[in-house]
């Protein structure tokens, strides 16, 4: 049975942007390949053609609208938005996914739990526009998985943390809660902390066998990793291997967000570009003096700020490099054209 557009996630948001171009057909972005796009719609999974042969703009998740040839025309603005630097020489963005209501942050309760990288994808979450519930696995291997979550609460008022057995289905549907039917969800964490055991308990399959079967170019049958996933519940689970290695890129506003209470205190240091270490008048430093603020908490603030600043420069040379690239070729064609041209 097909999903409806409201089952895959099609909103008041969307509808709006639709009214727009109503005679253009709404598809929702399931595997993005190099070459070509998959969409979702009532019908069911159809190859969408990128308007330029390239796919590096789209992301899985996207809402896009074709013609009636299958050929995308727009990209609906996105509800959120995760983002990470490109592997490799490692400048360029490359976009995860789209439209992620929730963002499950998994980490487990032992060895793998620590306090800063959580604080990482807490930032990783505000940045994209995605709500952040942090899923604390292997419950049942510890004998105070209450003391992780406390642990875990303290990161941010308010903060959702759950602490499960993702072996056990009654706390699989714990989880599912946090995305009902019709929203989106994805998972991060480091290797091994579980997040293809609750993957797989999601969506009632094996997700390492499961694939979008597609027939190539030359008839033959193929099947490629399916990316967007329905879940038991009804709502959906991106999975992609680029989920599962994201870095911090232009994220000094979900870094400010989760660390609101140093940002705050340093509006009231007596120097506006206070670097919070002997100044006078420091408000950050009279924080920690008093007590009311962990040391160990600026450091690791310090250290994001650091690593996002590092991120964000590095992305920004290389545009300008590339910039400066074409800039180069173009006058070297011109130049060409007009020795020609004599
Ligand atoms: N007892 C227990 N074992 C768990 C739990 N969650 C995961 N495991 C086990 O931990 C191991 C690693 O789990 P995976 O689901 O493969 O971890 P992953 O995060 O997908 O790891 P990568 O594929 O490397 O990213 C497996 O042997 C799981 O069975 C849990 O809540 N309780
Ligand atoms: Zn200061």
């Amino acid at each position: 049975m097909s999903p409806s557009l409201s089952d895959l996630g099609w909103s008041s948001h969307f509808a709006a942007q639709h009214a727009a171009e109503p005679s253009l057909l709404p598809f929702r972005i399931a595997a993005v390949h190099r070459d070509r796009l998959i969409g979702l719609s009532q019908e069911g999974e159809t190859p969408l053609l990128s308007p330029d042969q390239s796919t590096g703009a789209f992301a899985v998740g996207d809402w896009v609208l074709t013609d009636e040839n299958k050929r995308v025309r727009s990209v609906l603005e996105r509800r959120s938005l995760l983002q990470r630097r490109a592997a490799g020489t490692g400048v360029a963005a490359q976009l995860i996914a789209a439209n992620v209501d929730v963002l499950f942050i998994v980490s487990s309760c032992n060895a793998d739990f620590n306090l800063p990288r959580l604080e990482r994808y807490l930032a990783l979450a505000h940045q994209a526009g995605s709500y952040p519930v942090i899923v604390l696995t292997k419950s049942d291997t510890c004998d105070n998985a209450i003391a992780y979550v406390e642990q875990a609460q303290s990161l941010a008022p308010f903060l959702t943390v759950l602490a499960v057995n993702a072996l056990d289905q009654s706390d699989i549907e714990q989880v599912l809660s946090w995305c009902p039917k019709g929203q989106t969800s994805a998972l991060v964490g480091s290797s091994g902390v579980g997040k293809t055991t609750l993957a797989n308990g999601m969506t009632g399959q094996d997700q390492a066998t499961a694939g979008i079967r597609e027939d190539d170019a030359r008839g033959r049958h193929t099947t490629t990793a399916r990316a967007l996933n329905r879940m038991s519940n009804g709502g959906w689970l991106i999975d992609t291997p680029g989920m599962r290695a994201l870095r911090l890129l232009d994220a000094q506003e979900g870094v400010d967000e989760v660390f609101s209470d140093i940002s705050d205190l340093s509006l009231n240091c007596r120097f506006s570009d206070c670097q919070h270490d002997t100044e006078p008048g420091c408000a950050i430093q009279a924080s920690i003096e008093s007590g009311a603020l962990d040391p160990a908490r600026l450091d690791r603030w310090r250290k994001l700020r650091r690593e996002d600043q590092h991120n964000s420069a590095s992305v920004a040379q290389a545009r300008a490099r590339d910039k400066a690239f074409g800039k180069m070729v173009r006058s070297v064609m011109h130049e060409k054209k007009s020795r020609k041209g004599l």
